[in-house]
């Protein structure tokens, strides 16, 4: 079992730069830029060096790794380091004992970081320098992480962001990549994957809280609603610019954002991409608890700890009779969402707002 620092120390922090340096193979150039950049982060703050020229190809990887991380408190930096060095050296490990043809992401995965510790599965979205977007990849392994943590021991699953961002939502170079049936074949895979996902979500065993770290956009809101419990810093901030974007609300907000927050508000944010803070959003009942992003880690992981203890089998049935009332309507909402989905996405609206974008002009 991988071990977990909820809230690393100074010592976790020595032990895990000590373990960087006995990993037995070489973790490669990207994981190597995310131990610099946290390191970096968690010894020295926000990024404090000059921009490298354009020639000076290896600083500048790594200037743009550390920037990247943005005002990331040191704590936090300092815990993302001891969660990747603790998941690169249990994946590294076991990644010499998996048998021939075994699932390589039962052991390692990309875009994820996975740990198990205390009675918590954490399942860490982990591309910090893209903003944690989700990619087609992290689709299927946020879907392969909550499978496997639906039938492992813990009592609880926690969902979380590594670096400034929780997510930024679907990555919208998902949209580049067109196979030989064109972009209509496109929409059709895209809104298949996309209610198959949410499904996982729907159907999810145990209590599954998001501890959101940072901003989050997009579908990273939206799922919210379907989560037991939304943990957020009051850095925070919840966007859904579905117009901007040409595009329609998934993840089953079009149901549970009304009945959470009153219709109206559900507008606001849905319709009119209204941006909430974490407080607004509280207020509004999408976020259970704001925490000062100072002691956000340390109040929340101790509060996780103590919930993981309570008797696992009572919290399953509890959330069973809370959501098995629900279950039907909302894989039902899942599919007219994905259906709807489906055309926006061939849609000039929708088209223009994802060139836009990928050509630098627009954000949001
Ligand atoms: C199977 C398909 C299912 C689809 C489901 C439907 C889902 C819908 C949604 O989620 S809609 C929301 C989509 N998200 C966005 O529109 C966000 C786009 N990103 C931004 O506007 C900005 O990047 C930002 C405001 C999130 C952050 O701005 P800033 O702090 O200035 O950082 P950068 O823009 O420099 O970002 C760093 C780096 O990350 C890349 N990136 C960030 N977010 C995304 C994204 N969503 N998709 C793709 N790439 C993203 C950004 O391009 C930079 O990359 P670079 O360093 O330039 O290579």
């Amino acid at each position: 079992m991988n071990r977990t620092a909820m809230r690393a120390s100074q010592k976790d922090f020595e032990n895990a730069m000590n373990q960087v340096k006995l990993l037995k193979k070489d973790p490669g150039n990207e994981v190597k830029l995310k131990l610099y950049s946290l390191y970096k982060q968690a010894t020295e703050g926000p990024c404090n060096m000059p921009k490298p020229g354009v020639f000076d190809l290896i600083n500048k990887a790594k200037w743009d790794a550390w920037n990247a991380l943005g005002s990331l408190p040191k704590e936090t930096a300092r815990q993302n380091y001891v969660d990747l060095v603790s998941s690169l050296s249990s994946s590294l490990e076991s990644s010499s004992q998996v048998e021939p043809g075994t699932d390589r992401k039962s052991t390692g995965y990309e875009t994820l970081m996975v740990t198990s510790e205390d009675g918590i599965t954490k399942i860490m979205l982990n591309r910090p320098t893209k903003k944690n977007a989700l990619n087609v990849e992290m689709y299927h392994e946020i879907m392969h992480a909550l499978k496997a943590a639906s039938k492992d021991d813990s009592a609880i699953t926690v969902l979380t962001g590594n670096g400034d961002y929780y997510s930024s939502g679907n990555d919208l170079t998902n949209f580049t990549d067109i196979p030989p049936g064109g972009v209509e074949e496109k929409a059709k895979n895209g809104a298949i994957l996309l209610r198959e996902f949410v499904g996982c979500f729907i159907d999810f065993p145990k209590p599954l809280i998001a501890v959101v770290n940072g901003p989050a956009v997009g579908i990273s809101v939206t799922l919210l609603g379907l989560f037991d419990a939304v943990y957020a810093s009051d850095r925070a901030t919840f966007h859904t610019p579905f117009s901007h974007l040409g595009q329609s609300p998934e993840g089953c907000s079009s149901y549970t954002f009304p009945k959470i927050m009153s219709p109206a508000k559900a507008t606001e944010m849905l319709v009119f991409g209204k941006k909430l803070t974490a407080g607004e959003a509280c207020a509004q009942g999408l976020v259970t608890e704001v925490f000062p992003d100072s002691t956000f880690q340390k109040e929340v992981w101790t509060r996780l700890k103590a919930f993981a203890k309570l008797p696992p089998n009572a919290m399953r049935i509890s959330k069973e009779i809370i959501r098995n009332r629900e279950k039907e309507k909302l894989h039902a909402v899942n599919a007219e969402e994905c259906s709807v989905l489906q055309g926006r996405w061939l849609s000039d609206e929708c088209m223009n707002a994802v060139v836009n974008f990928l050509s630098r002009k627009s954000k949001l």
